[in-house]
């Protein structure tokens, strides 16, 4: 299968003082960063020669919902058609990646886009029995580099092992259930996220301490007028952990490898971009557990979404200017 085009979103965390170093071009959804040297802060040094990055999309004040028909919908439609999809949110601690990606969850309107993929796959599953479609869902963490079962006792997660068949990456040992309502999926992934590993971080009271990704699983068993084959494809949903500055944070031992865990991560996944986007034959993506996990979103065998999220602050610009460069370089700038 040739390589797909991720499509790269931005979504802003909404601000009452956003840095005046910040000018959103929403028509032709650019954002322009200032140098800020004069004022001692600003764009690291290193990154002063380019500061307009363009995206597929810029969410400033959406809805939930309109995210989701924005940078979610196309991706489980094709899911429905038997392509792989991924979505994953990036980003600093606290710019929204769990908003995003989970939401909250007491009233639909403010569910994220996980409840809304799980929403549409069985909307589809109850307006097409005829279809004969089985739904699956799996969800697991990486906490210092360890892999867990979030829908298995916590204890028994380590033994789960990577392997990689027709191209895409399965995990041996995690716990795959079969769905057959909304309800018990939905139910299955909010008993999962209470198993996640979360800690207190000065810019987020529940901070995601570790990688998960809720995977969906949808085979289509009789085929159809419009899609005559059957299908099988999967719908990964990752909310990465969030990246940050430790420097002059009084945190716990634990907290510490947890942070250095996650910068290290991330770094891998940031290498394994710049490699893409050199268009290099060997990409290093079995450094890390995460590059691993990411490898079908990022190699091409699936219909990718990646979601930046990021604080308008201006505190907190070096952090924004850093991801945007790092992330968004490879893949938008090559493709506009
Ligand atoms: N777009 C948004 N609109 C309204 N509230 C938001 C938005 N984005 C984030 N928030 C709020 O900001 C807080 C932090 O967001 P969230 O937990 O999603 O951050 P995160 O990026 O997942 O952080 P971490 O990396 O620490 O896990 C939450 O209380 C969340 O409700």
């Amino acid at each position: 299968m040739g390589r797909f085009r991720i499509k790269v979103y931005l979504r802003l965390r909404p601000s009452d003082k956003p840095s005046p170093f910040i000018h959103i071009q929403p028509t032709s959804s650019t954002v322009q960063i200032d140098d800020d040297k004069h004022a001692g802060g600003g764009p690291p040094k290193n990154y002063t020669e380019r500061r307009l990055f363009r995206f597929d999309g810029i969410i400033q004040s959406s809805s939930q919902e309109a995210v989701f028909d924005e940078c979610a919908k196309g991706v489980v439609e094709d899911v429905l058609t038997g392509y792989h999809g991924t979505i994953f949110a990036y980003g600093q601690v606290g710019s929204g990646k769990t908003f995003t990606m989970t939401g909250e969850t007491k009233t639909f309107i403010y569910c994220g886009l996980i409840p809304r993929c799980i929403h549409r796959i069985f909307e589809e599953k109850e307006s097409k029995p005829a279809a004969e479609i089985k739904v699956h869902v799996s969800y697991l963490e990486i906490h210092n580099e360890v892999i867990y079962d979030l829908l298995a006792k916590r204890e028994a997660a380590s033994q789960i092992t990577t392997l990689e068949e027709d191209g895409t990456v399965e995990f041996r040992g995690l716990t795959r259930v079969l769905c057959t309502t909304e309800e018990q999926a939905l139910k299955l992934f909010f008993e999962g996220e209470r198993h996640k590993a979360v800690a207190v971080h000065p810019l987020n009271q529940v901070s995601s301490r570790s990688h998960c990704m809720f995977t969906l699983y949808v085979e289509r068993h009789a085929g159809m007028a419009s899609i005559p084959e059957k299908t099988a494809a999967k719908l990964n949903l990752v909310d990465l952990a969030g990246f940050g500055q430790s420097k002059g944070i009084e945190f716990s031992e634990q907290s510490k490898k947890e942070i250095v865990n996650i910068n290290k991560s991330l770094i891998f996944l940031e290498q394994v971009v710049s490699e893409l986007g050199r268009g290099q034959t060997h990409i290093s993506f079995r450094q890390s557990r995460l590059t691993l996990l990411l490898k079908d979103a990022l190699g091409g065998n699936s219909r990718t979404v990646l979601i930046i999220c990021a604080w308008q602050e201006h505190i907190c610009l070096d952090e924004t200017v850093l991801v945007l460069f790092l992330l968004n370089r490879s893949f938008v700038q090559s493709t506009h």
